[in-house]
C-alpha cells in the first residue's frame, strides 16, 4: 500500500458493515443506562496482589487471524478470569471477528470484572445496543465526532477507552478529554503489530491518564517491555486465544513477579480453570 494513511481493504470492510449497523440500530431502542464496574479500581486490585492488570479478550476470529474458535465464549471468558484477568474485552462485532451483542451480555453475567464492549462504534446509536462497563472508541474512525460520542457514552454511564495510533491521535483524544487511552500496536493501514507504536507514544501521555497498551503483546517479554514504556494495563486478544486461555492469561499477568522469582509459570498446574487468581 503506498499511501499509509490508506485503511486495510479488511478495515474498510469492517467500517462499512459498522455504518450499516448503525442505520438499521437508528432510533431503535431506548439510551441504555449503565451501572458501571470501576476499571480503574479493577486494575489497582490486580496490582494489589502482583498481577499486571490484563484486559483479556474474547475475540473468536479476526481478519488477522486463521480459523475461528468454536467454544463457550463464557467458558473462555472464566478461563481469562481463573487466571487472572483485571477485565474482559468482548468483540461485538459479527461481520469479521465473530462476535455478538449476546455474548457480552453472557460473559458479563457470568463474571464479576468489568467488560469492555470492543466495536466499531461510529454513530450514538450503537451505543445502545448492549450495556457493558467500558465502551471503546477508535479516534481514528469517529473523526471530529469523538468529542460528542465520549459525551454520549458518559451520558449513559459507560467508562470508554479512547484508542490512538499516533501523536495526533493522541492529542484528539486529550483535547476531547479522555481520561482511558489505549495505544494500538497494530496499524490499520497494513494490519502489522509494531510494539514500538506504543513505545513512542506513551511519553506523550499525561500522568493522570490511564494508559492501556494494546495488540501484539505475545509473551511475558513484551508485557515487561510494554510496562516499562508505561503501560498500567495491557489489552490481550489473539496470545490469550491460542490455547488454554487460563494458562495463557497466568503466564502474561505473572510476567513481573516471575521475573523477580526467575521462575517458569508453565511449571505450575495451568488446566485447573476453577482456582481463583492468587
Ligand atoms: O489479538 P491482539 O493482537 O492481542 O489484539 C487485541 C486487541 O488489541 C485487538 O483485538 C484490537 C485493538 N483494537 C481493536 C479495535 C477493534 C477490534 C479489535 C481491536
Amino acid at each position: 500500500m503506498d499511501d499509509p494513511d490508506e485503511l486495510a481493504p479488511a478495515v474498510r470492510s469492517i467500517l462499512s458493515a459498522a455504518r450499516d449497523r448503525a442505520d438499521a440500530a437508528a432510533g431503535a431502542g431506548e439510551a441504555v443506562s449503565v451501572s458501571p464496574r470501576d476499571l480503574s479500581a479493577a486494575f489497582e486490585r490486580a496490582e494489589a496482589d502482583g498481577r499486571v492488570p490484563v484486559i483479556a479478550e474474547v475475540k473468536p476470529t479476526s481478519p488477522t487471524t486463521e480459523g475461528s474458535r468454536e467454544d463457550d465464549p463464557v467458558a473462555l471468558a472464566e478461563g481469562m478470569v481463573a487466571g487472572g484477568a483485571a477485565a474482559l474485552s468482548v468483540l461485538t462485532e459479527p461481520e469479521h471477528f465473530g462476535g455478538s451483542v449476546d455474548t457480552l451480555e453472557r460473559v458479563r453475567d457470568a463474571v464479576d470484572v468489568p467488560v469492555l464492549r470492543k466495536d466499531f462504534v461510529v454513530e450514538e446509536a450503537q451505543l445502545d445496543a448492549v450495556e457493558s462497563d467500558v465502551v471503546l472508541l477508535i479516534a481514528r474512525f469517529v473523526g471530529d465526532d469523538l468529542p460528542d460520542l465520549l459525551a454520549a457514552a458518559r451520558d449513559r454511564g459507560f467508562q470508554v477507552l479512547v484508542e490512538v495510533h499516533d501523536r495526533e491521535e493522541l492529542e484528539r483524544a486529550l483535547d476531547a478529554g479522555a481520561t482511558t487511552i489505549g495505544v494500538n500496536n497494530r496499524d490499520l493501514a497494513e494490519l502489522v503489530v509494531d510494539l514500538g507504536t506504543f513505545e513512542s507514544v506513551a511519553p506523550h501521555v499525561p500522568d493522570d491518564v490511564t494508559l492501556i497498551a494494546e495488540s501484539g503483546i505475545g509473551s511475558p517479554a513484551d508485557v515487561r517491555r510494554m510496562r516499562a514504556a508505561g503501560a498500567d494495563a495491557l489489552l490481550v486478544g489473539s496470545a490469550i486465544m491460542d490455547g488454554d486461555v487460563a494458562a495463557n492469561t497466568r503466564e502474561l499477568v505473572r510476567a513481573e513477579a516471575d521475573e523477580d522469582e526467575d521462575a517458569d509459570p508453565r511449571l505450575d498446574d495451568t488446566t485447573d480453570t476453577t482456582e481463583t487468581p492468587t
